[in-house]
């Protein structure tokens, strides 16, 4: 089955929105803003053909964009979303888009407005039943983003909001709903912009606000059950990360044992962390767990290697191949047991995946490459499943509290593929790892103690590859670095550095240098992404 036949069956068992993506770099706050609302909804590339749509959405919306409407090769919509005979909102773009296609004027602006701006609405102008301003107070503050302007809207339309600089900022069919502002409701700056959204996709597109992870929970292990059948089996690589276990949960409760999870100890995990993946996967939750022990294996290849992206590439076919073997393994045991061949390959897959690759905007440039295990299906001629396709991490993380997942691993910060690997810089020794791995428990322990792991997005301690002069003792030591990394960040694809305390990190520092063995100087790092990345490899 394909991914758009995946898509279209979940669209198909909820009252769906379309969002047509023109590139806007708020095109999935829109996405997350409706989903809030608890309407189920999907971001397609604006290009979709609706004779082509594999399920009927109760409204549109259509998206901004960084091109302008005026631009020759400006991407434009199917006319056909026109003859849906849904309702349609027009955001920025988008409303230049309705204006375009339903006949009215727009220019280049003589000044580009960006920011903040004062919406004065007009609450006599909507002939519709229901408001879109609906419990919005006037003036409400909004976000404006645009050059381009409306210069007269389209016959049958007229003004139901408008900013000092923006006649136009909102304006309505009189008797068709379709409506299009200038501002940019999904950001939230625009302070009413949820309850607009909502009034859209609720009270105008009347859909049901079903999307909860419960009702979600139901459906997903019902689609789960009949995907893979009666007797079909399925497996899938577990991290001990919050995406694989949810995933794992979700099997477990979906087809039980016939869901074989497999961890790979790779030989750079943090302390202690394959014991705990196990005690809480297969102890705690009951899940089919194999621990695959490929610490020697990792760590022999990894021999003399200094380079990032060669440590990447080792790593990531390794990580393959060991999989493989166990997979074969496991199904061989299931033929012989009469539970019958692996079928399927699990994968956790979010939203956020999904959506940079169905992006308009096309692939972005490659800064590292990732290990995951989209490499494995090429040989393994497995299904793919991906019940957390539709979701993203929050969600994620309310379902994992849902199927009774414990808090710290919900809660759990993302820890790279590649491991340890790529936060000792120079050669992955054993003993180097030994370092780092002490290091970083003891600065996670410590932000945990101080309550400030919730805050921080993702904190580690990385080992550098140089040394430096200090004293203990009377002696002189000549010993390595450790550098503390803590971020904040939505989707870490952009991050800031944590502010942390200032007493938090003299007890980590002294917690550092006198119980880890071989470190006499710890660094914190205060540097942003971009221009550094949050990993340092
Ligand atoms: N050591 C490992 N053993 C088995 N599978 C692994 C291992 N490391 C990574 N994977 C696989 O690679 C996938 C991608 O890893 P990724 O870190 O993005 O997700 P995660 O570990 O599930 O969650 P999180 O993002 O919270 O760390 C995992 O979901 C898992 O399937
Ligand atoms: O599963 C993964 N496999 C990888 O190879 C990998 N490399 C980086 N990361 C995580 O991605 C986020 C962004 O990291 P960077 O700013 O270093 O690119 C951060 O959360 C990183 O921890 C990885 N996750
Ligand atoms: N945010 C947007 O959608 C901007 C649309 C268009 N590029 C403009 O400048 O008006
Ligand atoms: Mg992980």
């Amino acid at each position: 089955m394909s991914s758009t036949e995946v898509a279209a069956q979940v669209a198909n068992m909820y009252d769906t929105i379309l969002i047509l993506d023109f590139g806007s770099q708020y095109s999935h706050l829109i996405t997350r803003r409706i989903r809030e609302a608890g309407v189920y909804c999907e971001l397609l590339p604006c290009t979709q053909k609706i004779s082509e749509l594999k399920f009927k959405p109760k409204g549109v919306v259509l998206s901004g964009s960084p091109y302008s409407i005026t631009d020759k090769d400006a991407p434009h919509v199917d006319p056909e979303v026109f003859n849906l005979g849904v309702p349609i909102l027009g955001i920025c773009y988008g409303l230049q888009e309705i204006a375009r296609n339903l006949g009215g004027e727009t220019s280049l602006a003589v000044k580009r407005e960006y920011g903040h701006a004062e919406l004065t609405l007009d609450p006599q102008a909507d002939h519709h039943s229901f408001h879109l301003f609906q419990d919005v107070p006037s003036p409400t503050n909004v976000w404006m983003s645009h050059g381009d302007h409306l210069e007269s809207p389209p016959n049958d339309f007229v003004i139901i909001g408008s900013t000092s600089t923006s006649a136009y900022a909102a304006v309505a069919h009189t008797t068709l709903p379709i409506y299009g502002i200038q501002f940019h409701p999904e950001v939230t700056h625009s302070v009413d912009g949820s309850i607009i959204l909502r009034n859209f996709v609720i009270g105008i597109c009347q859909c049901e606000a079903n999307w909860t992870m419960s009702s979600f929970v139901d459906k997903e292990l019902e689609r789960i059950r009949n995907l893979v059948g009666p007797t079909g089996s399925v497996i899938g690589a577990v991290s001990g990360g919050v995406d694989s276990t949810v995933a794992a949960v979700l099997m477990k409760r979906a087809i039980g044992d016939r869901f074989h999870a497999v961890l790979v100890d790779n030989g750079v995990m943090r302390l202690n962390e394959c014991e705990q993946v196990k005690k809480t996967l297969a102890d705690n939750l009951g899940i089919n767990l194999t621990v695959a022990d490929a610490a020697d294996l990792f760590l022999g290849r990894l021999k003399g290697v200094t380079d990032p992206e060669k440590k990447r590439k080792i790593i990531g076919n390794t990580f393959i191949e060991v999989f493989e073997t166990e997979s074969h393994r496991i199904d061989e045991v299931s033929r012989q047991s009469g539970l019958g061949p692996i079928e399927w390959l699990l994968q956790g897959t979010l939203y956020p995946d999904v959506i940079e690759s169905i992006s308009f905007k096309g692939p972005s440039a490659t800064i590292k490459s990732h290990h995951n295990v989209g490499g494995l299906l090429e040989n393994m001629r497995l299904k793919l499943i991906e019940p957390l396709r539709e979701l993203f991490k929050d969600e994620v993380r309310a379902l994992g509290t849902l199927l009774d997942i414990p808090d710290d691993l919900v809660w759990r910060h993302p820890f790279p593929g590649p491991g340890i690997a790529i936060r000792v810089l120079g050669e992955v020794t054993r003993e180097q790892v030994e370092i780092a791995r002490r290091a970083d428990h003891i600065y996670i322990e410590e932000i945990k103690k101080a309550g400030l792991y919730r805050q921080i997005a993702q904190a580690y301690a990385a080992l550098l590859p140089v040394r430096s002069v200090g004293v203990m003792g009377d002696q002189r030591t000549y010993e390595q670095v450790i550098a503390l990394r803590a971020v904040e960040s939505k989707d870490f694809m952009t991050a800031d550095w944590f502010p942390m305390p200032v007493e938090t990190l003299k007890r980590i520092s002294n917690r550092i240098i006198n119980e880890v063995q071989g470190v006499n100087r710890v660094l914190y790092d205060v540097s942003s992404k971009p221009p550094s990345t949050i990993e340092f490899e």
